[in-house]
């Protein structure tokens, strides 16, 4: 018997100004333009990519009070691109960061709703609690909220959205010139919801959307954060990107869909990955080096392990060996806004020592070292395979593919990757016709009742 193999997603990411990109680039266009969002986006489709992908940033991160101009800098307003995108592009999913602490449910599920119309289905959203309270300075609730409080407001905030996309049943607008009706009797719930975060009363004012909601997507890695993706995410955007890591965590988020009354089909996992193509292993190796050395400047060096000795470190040369000053533990911070992945400052130091003192790193060669800068580096067939190693051996459903250069970064994997999995058979050669996102996913529909309904009538 002959078994399907299981279909690799991709998300194409538009990342904007930061230490992955090369801004400095000779073919780096502009990131603010239209015809640069445009270019990137009908690459994508080209290249069958299930959605285009942007992140957010409500504030500029700082470090040691400056702007630190190789984190992230300069990203335009989310659904404004993709609106805009959405009108030149007929078949790609439009998924943006939008965060869950600083914005408002009504609000919020308005635009959303608003994208899924104006696209014919094809809106998500990457629900984010943001990093910090840092962030919250730019808005008027100030300092507001504190990490543990964030994934409550998120579990709120987007059950009390999906309250207000519900609201509206299928078959509401009747427009009936005979009888001059536009609405049909009750067509409209009114939304009623006293919660700790939120208290709200109305009815929503766009009817449904082509998916009845946008589809849910998360990027959040702490135990809360993977709970809240097992109970309300579909896809997650995922650091995991190494084979190993990526096991571990795609086993550990679907194992607790069970525990909301959820399929292990329901959520699909898409870590970031950055790649490296070249027409051989050693050009390949060479094109990477050289891409990584631009990445990782030596003001980006310095800076890194700043972010985690959490003191200033500029009197080091970062092609010399590690600091030998201990990390400061207690003190304010000298990054801001900056997410924060790392748990335990002490363990991590140390074994940066070790590594270092064991393979004789420079500062700079530990930070390349150990962020793992390109994720797939060699030839188009060695990258396919890889890709598809992943998918198969359920490290991953597929990635979200970020480019080193914008807008024209991801041409070459379009031409050389995509044709090579669509030849494997486990990647699509063509959109279905008028599917919606959630469809291109193979994501089931989260609303089987309302379907049926749909079906009948
Ligand atoms: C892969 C990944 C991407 C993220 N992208 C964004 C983003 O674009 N904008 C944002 O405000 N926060 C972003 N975050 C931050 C998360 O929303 C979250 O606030 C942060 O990771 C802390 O939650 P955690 O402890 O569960 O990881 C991202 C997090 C991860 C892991």
């Amino acid at each position: 018997m002959t078994t399907t193999p299981r279909q690799v997603h991709l998300a194409a990411h538009f990342p904007g100004v930061n230490n992955t990109t090369i801004w400095s680039d000779p073919s780096s266009l502009s990131q603010v333009d239209f015809s640069s969002f445009e270019h990137f986006a009908r690459n994508a489709e080209r290249g069958r990519f299930d959605y285009l992908f942007l992140a957010e940033g409500l504030r500029l991160r700082e470090h040691r009070g400056l702007i630190h101009d190789l984190d992230v800098v300069g990203r335009p307003n989310t659904l404004a691109i993709l609106a805009a995108v959405a009108a030149v592009t007929e078949h790609i999913g439009l998924v943006g960061t939008l965060s869950a602490t600083f914005n408002e449910p009504y609000e919020l599920a308005r635009q959303l709703a608003t994208l899924d119309h104006l696209s014919n289905g094809r809106a998500g959203w990457n629900v984010v609690t943001s990093s910090d309270a840092f962030h919250g300075a730019n808005f008027r609730r100030g300092g507001f909220l504190d990490h543990n409080d964030r994934y409550t407001r998120a579990a709120e905030f987007v059950s009390l959205a999906k309250e207000f996309w519900d609201s509206w049943s299928e078959d509401a607008v009747v427009a009936d010139a005979a009888t001059g009706r536009f609405l049909a009797d009750d067509a409209i719930d009114t939304v009623s919801h006293q919660g700790a975060q939120f208290d709200v009363t109305g009815r929503f004012s766009v009817p449904r959307s082509p998916q009845g909601y946008p589809v849910i997507v998360q990027a959040g890695d702490s135990p809360d954060g993977r709970d809240f993706a097992a109970r309300h995410a579909e896809v997650i955007f995922s650091l995991h990107s190494a084979f190993e890591a990526g096991r571990t965590f795609y086993s550990d988020v679907k194992g607790r869909l069970a525990g909301w009354g959820r399929t292990e089909d329901s959520l699909k996992i898409l870590p970031g990955a950055t790649f490296v193509i070249g027409d051989s292993a050693a050009d390949a190796a060479e094109k990477a080096r050289e891409t990584t050395l631009a990445q990782v400047s030596h003001q980006t060096a310095i800076s890194t392990l700043e972010q985690v000795w959490g003191r200033d470190l500029s009197s080091y040369d970062a092609d010399g060996p590690l600091p030998d000053a201990e990390p400061d533990l207690d003190g304010p911070g000298i990054s801001r806004g900056r997410a924060r992945h790392t748990r335990d400052v002490g363990a991590l130091v140390a074994s940066w020592r070790e590594l270092a003192e064991a393979e004789d790193l420079s500062i700079r060669e530990l930070v390349i070292r150990t962020t793992g800068r390109q994720s797939f580096v060699g030839t188009p067939d060695h990258i396919a395979s890889e890709i598809d190693r992943f998918v198969q051996n359920r490290a991953s459903d597929g990635f979200v593919i970020v480019p080193t250069t914008n807008p024209y970064g991801l041409d070459e994997f379009v031409d050389r990757v995509i044709p090579l999995l669509q030849e494997r058979g486990v990647y699509r050669t063509e959109y279905a016709e008028e599917a919606t996102l959630r469809e291109n996913l193979g994501l089931p529909d989260p609303q089987p009742a309302r379907a049926e309904v749909r079906d009948v009538g």
